[in-house]
């Protein structure tokens, strides 16, 4: 099997690091819309609805280019990766269209929950049966809106592996620069960002803020509020 996730590979198969640095203010929130029953509960919106899309789109071209026409299922890592999925696959099913390639893809899930507010927990759960029976002999690209100290993403990486899949590619949205990573680097990533906790796109602070359509740094008063 080719397994094309590597441990502290500071290039994904994509070339150039897509960085947003540590002293990056962010836009102000007065610039865009979001949820007015989020007022005061986020600092800044860290990467615009648009921006995010157009950055899908790209990583969409060079999955599409890495993979000549062989099957794909697609193994989405909920809840966080729901949208980043969502817009991703409808990215490479317009851009196959659009091509000479007929891409047949499947989709799949898998849930994995570790967070408490914002920490990461030793308490990961596979939520719900997971029988990912599909994957076996097949390419797959594991889907993941936000990779931390990487916990969640090497447990999907050994849950699709015990399926016996052909080969095994990542596309992460978010990479954040976290003292304890244990150094999973997607193959795919749209943006390395700091170490802060964001919100929005799907991404959750105890189940909020899923509904915000921008990736934005929640506010400490956000976390006090939504706190558990
Ligand atoms: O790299 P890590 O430190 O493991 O963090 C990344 C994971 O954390 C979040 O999941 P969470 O446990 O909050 O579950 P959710 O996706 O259902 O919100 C996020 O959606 C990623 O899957
Ligand atoms: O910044 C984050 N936001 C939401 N979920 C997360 N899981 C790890 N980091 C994050």
């Amino acid at each position: 099997m080719t397994f094309w996730c590597h441990l502290v590979d500071r290039h994904g198969k994509d070339g150039r690091l897509h960085t947003i640095r540590d002293d990056w203010p962010g836009y102000s929130l007065d610039l865009f819309t979001y949820p007015e029953h989020y007022t005061s509960d986020l600092d800044c919106v860290l990467i615009p609805h648009g921006v995010i899309m157009d950055r899908t789109e790209r990583m969409a071209r060079n999955i599409l280019d890495g993979l000549g026409n062989q099957d794909l299922v697609v193994l989405c890592v909920l809840k966080g990766g729901y949208q980043f999925c969502s817009d991703l696959v409808e990215h490479i099913k317009q851009l196959s269209k659009n091509s000479d390639t007929s891409l047949p893809m499947r989709v799949d899930f898998v849930r994995l929950k570790s967070y408490l507010n914002d920490q990461s927990t030793p308490d990961l759960h596979v939520v719900g049966g997971a029988d990912l029976s599909v994957l076996t002999g097949k390419n797959v690209l594991i889907v993941e809106a936000v990779v931390s100290t990487g916990k969640t993403l090497q447990a999907a990486l050994e849950l699709a592996e015990g399926f016996r899949p052909h080969g095994i590619r990542v596309a992460g949205l978010l990479v954040k620069r976290v003292p304890d990573s244990l150094g999973y680097r997607p193959d795919y990533v749209g943006f390395e960002i700091p170490n802060r906790f964001v919100v929005g796109y799907a991404l959750d602070y105890n189940e909020y803020f899923r509904d915000l359509s921008h990736i934005c740094a929640i506010s400490e008063s956000g976390k006090q509020k939504y706190r558990i």
